[in-house]
């Protein structure tokens, strides 16, 4: 029976395929039309032809993209109830008619079936794919998976089939169909196809899916989006639509689905572009095949938080303590008094503050003193515009000053003759050397990356955040500042970002070069109009190609926003954030019992006046598709730790694989030894405790490889990651050593957990991250324990223990 489902499905790929080829006939036949409609050489034929070029290479683009498993998907539906045509040529009825099924009785009058069964007969299938195909008499071959009509694949459930009788998942590669798995959505139901009962096959997809190995790319979840994450993906886009759900429940497998759903279902609207915001660049890369897999770029721009701001690419972290400090609200008013200080440094060129401005005008010297100019200074500042915009305003205030000084007002009262010559005054004055190169001296144009420079001063940053920051934590934001140089080049983390955003605007814009002002015009061009579908394809990729060259922050004002891992944003870069939608509407999904920020009310405070006083549209996600229930139960000890009273999500599989404990082999550990034997003594008992540690990381970690096809994750705390990487070299690329804060939403076939309560101490969040760390793996967990754990008989560590 298998087979012979598997061959009518490959009946119905190749008749796909074959109109798949005609379509991309039709789309070379309409380049080449195009090309010779430019012959005709009017305006209009020209900006035709743009279009119909542009409208045949993006449908050539899609077409020629090798897609696996391009249909995955069937449903076999009973008659409807008041069925409608929707767009697609489908019908978009959900319920069956009301006669739609019938009692077999013994005299046949019912149809084929045992007399007194349910008997009924499938009125229409539909095929769903990643895009949809339409054959020559418009009858839907393929269902785009986006389309209304689609929706029933995704949410039909036993208790509600809807229409629905049977759900098939089709595996594809290339061409060629491989299997069918089949879930039958109404069992008391003997249903027929073309006077043959219908066939079910397998056991489900979803589970084939979740027992797959991992590689090192997340892969879409097309062919088995569950009823509540099909909810989520399909939401209307109105203000702000939040989604948690705790480690494993899709979050942002839905969050990049609803990016691709959007923009199919108005792409118009979000031609202006949909902002996916990442923790980690790690994250970035792990996600950023989903899109194309859907069909969808461009479009979206997937970013890490440490990539958000133009010429400012971070993917280093601060230690929690400075972190912390860089992150809070409190950073707002520190940066803004540090703006007006850095300002009354002056110009370095210059050496420092000029002290007095003279100048000459009407064949006299005129002179501004040091007590004039800083009264000057103030009243310019006065207010909360920008700096650099005020630049203007100080040199209004100065021409005054010195336009009284020269005496002028009182030899002309007539106001008329008074402001020809101050006209005149002014011209003249500002020309002058003297008082052009006073006044960049005196009010350079400072750009955020200097401003942080000046901060690495102790001293001065102490007085700029007087009653704002505490001395320690004075300290220690100097001190890691204290890689950039004079002018600020030089590495910055992922937290110092978001300062050089805030900086931005805090400065108002320097004037930028030309050539990057031209490429942001265009892009404004691009957002504004819709222009882009008039451009050609060639122009198009070459623009495309021109942006990708250019650093990270192209855009600053986006369609739609969605954040991952919302609860990691710290408030400085929740604004941050909150600048490139303005405008937008928003997905915001996240778990607060995974945050690794340690004062979640400001952060809260922070996300509120982000996403403004939009109405806020709440979904919840409430199962795990990662870890089996062994490894869930483990992790949910800890939950009740970090986050007493909440619920975890439930395991959707059991493999009957219990995490495994392990430990030292002398079952101490590192910085435990060294009783009162000197310090050098200590010292190399710390050193052979790290070569055992290591030693123990590296021989869990093989024995891991050993056990899965998959990638093999191993999470240490921040502080050991380097070790880490030292102690796993020559393993190969299945596995890889993190610090806790970089396992942020990936996941691992086998994850090993390097001493629990190394991770959990490491900051007032430490659970919170411990947690996410024991949620990464898909079929196997070891924990190991480290010096501080201290592990009972069956080498369980006291944090993990029931
Ligand atoms: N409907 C589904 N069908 C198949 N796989 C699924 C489904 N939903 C989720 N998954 C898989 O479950 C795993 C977890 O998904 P995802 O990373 O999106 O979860 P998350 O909620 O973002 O987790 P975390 O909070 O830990 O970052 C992924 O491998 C994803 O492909």
């Amino acid at each position: 029976m298998r087979e012979r489902e598997i061959r009518a499905e490959q009946r119905h790929l190749d008749a796909v395929y074959r109109r798949l080829a005609e379509k991309i006939h039709e789309a070379e036949f309409l380049m080449a039309d195009a090309a010779k409609r430019a012959q005709v050489g009017t305006p209009g034929a020209l900006a035709e032809r743009d279009a119909q070029v542009f409208r045949a290479g993006v449908h050539l683009n899609r077409l020629n993209s090798e897609f696996e498993d391009f249909l995955f998907g069937r449903i076999d539906l009973l008659p409807g109830k008041d069925g409608e045509r929707g767009p697609d040529g489908a019908y978009t009825s959900v319920e069956p008619a009301d006669d739609a099924v019938r009692t077999a009785v013994p005299d046949g009058t019912a149809g084929p079936g045992d007399p007194g069964t349910a008997v009924a007969d499938i009125a229409e299938t539909l095929h769903i794919g990643r895009l949809g195909v339409l054959d020559a008499d418009y009858t839907p071959l393929v269902i785009d998976w986006r389309a209304p009509a689609a929706a029933p694949f995704y949410r039909a459930t036993p208790v509600a089939p809807g229409r629905v009788v049977r759900r098939r998942v089709i595996r594809s590669r290339g061409r060629r169909v491989l299997g069918v798995e089949d879930d039958l959505l109404r069992p008391e139901l003997t249903a027929y196809l073309d006077g043959e009962e219908l066939a079910v096959v397998g056991d489900g997809a979803l589970m084939a899916a979740l027992g797959r190995a991992r590689g090192h790319a997340m892969r879409d979840i097309v062919a088995s989006i569950q009823a509540e994450q099909d909810e989520v993906i399909r939401a209307p886009a109105v203000s702000v639509t939040e989604v948690e759900g705790g480690p494993g429940t899709g979050k942002t497998a839905v969050a990049l689905h609803r990016a691709a759903y959007l923009l199919y279902q108005d792409r118009r609207r979000y031609a202006g572009g949909i902002l996916v915001v990442s923790p980690t660049p790690l994250l970035v890369s792990y996600t950023e095949g989903v899109l194309p897999s859907l069909g969808e770029e461009g479009q979206v721009a997937v970013r890490a938080l440490g990539s958000l701001v133009e010429g400012a690419e971070a993917d280093t972290y601060d230690e929690q303590p400075v972190a912390r400090v860089k992150g809070s609200a409190r950073m707002v008013r520190v940066l803004r008094r540090s703006a007006r200080g850095v300002l009354e440094l002056g110009s370095p060129e210059a050496g420092g503050p000029p002290e007095r401005l003279r100048v000459v005008a009407f064949g006299a010297r005129i002179e501004l003193g040091p007590e004039e100019l800083r009264d000057i200074r103030e009243r310019a500042l006065g207010g909360t515009a920008p700096v650099n915009l005020l630049r203007p305003r100080a040199r209004r205030l100065l021409l005054d000053a010195l336009w009284e000084h020269s005496g002028a007002p009182r030899r002309y009262p007539d106001p008329e003759l008074a402001a020809e010559a101050r006209q005149g005054f002014d011209e003249d004055v500002s020309t002058e050397a003297a008082f052009t190169g006073f006044l960049d001296a005196w009010w350079p144009e400072l750009t955020p990356r200097r401003v942080l420079a000046a901060m690495r001063d102790e001293k001065r940053l102490g007085r700029w955040s007087r009653r704002i920051l505490q001395p320690r934590e004075v300290r220690r934001l100097a001190r890691s500042l204290a890689r950039l140089d004079d002018g600020g080049a030089g590495p910055l983390s992922v937290h110092d970002v978001a300062l050089l955003d805030e900086l931005r605007v805090v400065l108002g814009a320097p004037a930028r070069p030309r050539e990057a002002e031209t490429a942001a015009d265009s892009w404004g061009l691009d957002q504004l109009s819709g222009l882009e579908e008039l451009r050609t394809h060639a122009e198009r990729t070459a623009g495309r190609a021109a942006r990708s060259e250019r650093p990270a922050e192209e855009r600053t004002d986006y369609a739609h926003v969605i954040v991952d891992e919302a609860q990691d944003l710290t408030p400085m870069q929740w604004r941050m954030v909150g600048r490139r939608g303005r405008q937008a509407t928003w997905t915001v999904v996240g778990d607060p019992a995974q945050s690794s920020w340690s004062d979640q009310e400001e952060a809260a405070a922070a996300r509120d006046e982000a996403l403004g006083a939009r109405p806020r549209r709440r979904f919840e996600l409430t199962v795990n598709y990662r870890n089996p229930a062994e490894i869930a139960e483990l992790s949910a000890r800890v939950l009740a730790l970090a986050m007493p009273g909440t619920r975890p999500p439930t395991a959707v599989r059991s493999t009957g694989l219990v995490p495994r404990f392990a430990v030292l082999p002398d079952g101490g550990g590192e910085g435990g030894t060294g009783r009162g034997t000197g310090r050098a003594t200590a010292r190399a008992a710390a050193r052979t405790a790290a070569r055992d540690l290591g030693g123990a990381v590296r021989a869990e970690a093989e024995r891991l490889l050993a056990e899965v096809e998959g990638t093999v994750g191993v999470v240490v705390a921040m502080g050991r990651r380097e070790q880490a990487r030292a102690w796993l070299a020559g393993l190969g690329d299945r596995v890889v050593a993190l610090g806790s804060l970089e396992a942020k939403g990936l996941e691992y076939d086998a994850t090993l957990v390097v001493s629990p309560a190394e991770i959990a101490d490491e900051s007032p969040a430490g659970l919170r991250v411990l947690y996410v760390a024991l949620t990464r793996a898909t079929q196997r967990l070891t924990v190991l324990s480290g010096a501080k754990d201290l592990p009972d008989a069956e080498g369980v560590p006291d944090l993990l223990r029931e």
